[in-house]
C-alpha cells in the first residue's frame, strides 16, 4: 500500500448527521479511507453537524416543507470549509445538488430490501392493522397490497420508530434492511422481496460528497468508490432528476449491474396505493433511466402523474 500525500492538512474533518445510524456510517468511511491509504487512526475526526431533519421531529416531512432537509447544514459546512468532506445515505440526498459540490464516492451497496417488523409477511398483517411509517413509498406500496390497513405517521431514527412500535402506537413498521444491519440489529424483522416491496431509490447506499474544487479530497475519496454502486445510484437518481421527484415521493427504483449494462426497475403509485405503474429496461449507461421515467409519466394514470413535474 502507498502512501500518498495527505489530500489536506490532517485532521480531514467527515462532516455527517448525529444520529446513531449517521454515525456508524462515517465510520465505515473513516476506516475505509484510512485502509486505503495507510493513514493513521487520526488522520479523520468525525464532526456530527445538525440538520433540519433532525432537529422537527414532530411533523410529517412533507409538512415541514424546503428541501435538502437533511444535507443543507451539511452542504453550508462543507461550502464554508468547516469540514473538508461529509457522508450521506444517499436515500436522503437530494436528486439537485449544489454545483460545487460532487458526490465523489459511493460505498458498495448493502442490502437493499425492507424489513417489516411486527408480523412475518405483509399478507399475515392482522385485518386492519396499524403500520407505522412516514414513508410515502412504503405507506403507497403497503396500502396498494393492503388496502385494509391504516398508516401511521412514524419518525426519528431506527432506535425512535423500535420503541414506539414497542409502546404500542402501531401494530407493525418497516425499516431499511441495511440501517438495522448497521446499527447490529440482523435480528430484527423478516425481509421482505423486492418483488413483493421494490426499495427506495438508492437505499441502502453510503454516500461521500466533497467540494468540486478539491481535487486533492475528490482525489483520495475515488479509492474508497465502489463503482458498480455508483452506477447503479446514479441510474436511480438520474430517474428520480427525470420525474422531478424526491425522497417524499411514492417512487421506488432499482438497478442492480447486468452484464456491461444495469438492469432497471422501476415503480410510481399514487399516495393512497390504488394506482401502481411499474416498468422495466435494460439500460446501457445510468443515464438511459431518464427515458424510462419520461416513458412511465407517459403512460401514468392521471392522478399518478399529477404528483410529478417532471424534468
Ligand atoms: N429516511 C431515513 C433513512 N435513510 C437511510 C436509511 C437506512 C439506510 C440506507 O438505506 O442506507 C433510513 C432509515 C430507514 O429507511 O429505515
Amino acid at each position: 500500500m502507498t502512501m500518498p500525500a495527505p489530500a489536506a492538512p490532517f485532521p480531514l474533518r467527515l462532516g455527517t448527521r448525529g444520529s446513531p445510524l449517521a454515525l456508524v456510517q462515517a465510520h465505515m468511511v473513516a476506516a475505509a479511507l484510512r485502509a486505503a491509504h495507510g493513514w493513521p487512526e487520526d488522520a479523520i475526526v468525525i464532526v456530527p453537524v445538525k440538520t433540519t431533519g433532525d432537529r422537527v421531529q414532530d411533523r410529517p416531512l412533507a409538512e415541514i416543507g424546503g428541501k435538502a432537509l437533511w444535507t443543507k447544514e451539511l452542504d453550508g459546512a462543507l461550502l464554508e470549509g468547516a469540514i473538508d468532506f461529509a457522508v450521506h445515505s444517499m436515500k436522503d440526498v437530494e436528486t439537485i445538488r449544489p454545483a460545487a459540490i460532487r458526490i465523489a464516492a459511493i460505498l458498495p451497496r448493502a442490502d437493499v430490501r425492507d424489513r417489516l417488523i411486527g408480523a412475518a409477511t405483509i399478507a399475515g398483517l392482522p385485518h386492519g392493522a396499524r403500520i407505522g411509517t412516514s414513508s410515502p413509498r412504503r405507506a403507497a406500496q403497503l396500502r396498494q397490497l393492503r388496502p385494509d390497513v391504516t398508516i401511521i405517521p412514524f419518525r426519528g431514527n431506527v432506535d425512535t420508530r423500535l420503541r414506539k412500535l414497542r409502546d404500542g402506537e402501531a401494530d407493525a413498521t418497516l425499516l431499511a434492511a441495511a440501517g438495522l444491519d448497521r446499527l447490529d440489529r440482523p435480528d430484527i424483522g423478516h425481509a421482505i422481496a423486492i418483488d413483493v416491496m421494490l426499495p427506495a431509490p438508492a437505499q441502502g447506499a453510503v454516500g461521500i460528497e466533497a467540494r468540486a474544487d478539491d481535487a486533492a479530497m475528490l482525489a483520495a475519496l475515488a479509492a474508497i468508490d465502489h463503482a458498480d454502486t455508483h452506477a447503479c445510484v446514479t441510474a436511480e437518481r438520474a430517474f428520480l432528476a427525470a420525474l422531478g421527484a424526491d425522497c417524499h415521493s411514492p417512487v421506488a427504483a432499482l438497478a442492480v449491474r447486468d452484464g456491461d449494462g444495469i438492469a432497471f426497475r422501476a415503480e410510481l403509485l399514487s399516495e393512497d396505493g390504488a394506482e401502481r405503474i411499474t416498468g422495466a429496461a435494460h439500460l446501457a449507461s445510468p443515464d438511459e433511466a431518464g427515458a424510462l421515467a419520461d416513458d412511465l409519466l407517459k403512460r401514468a394514470p392521471a392522478r399518478i402523474a399529477a404528483l410529478f413535474t417532471g424534468r
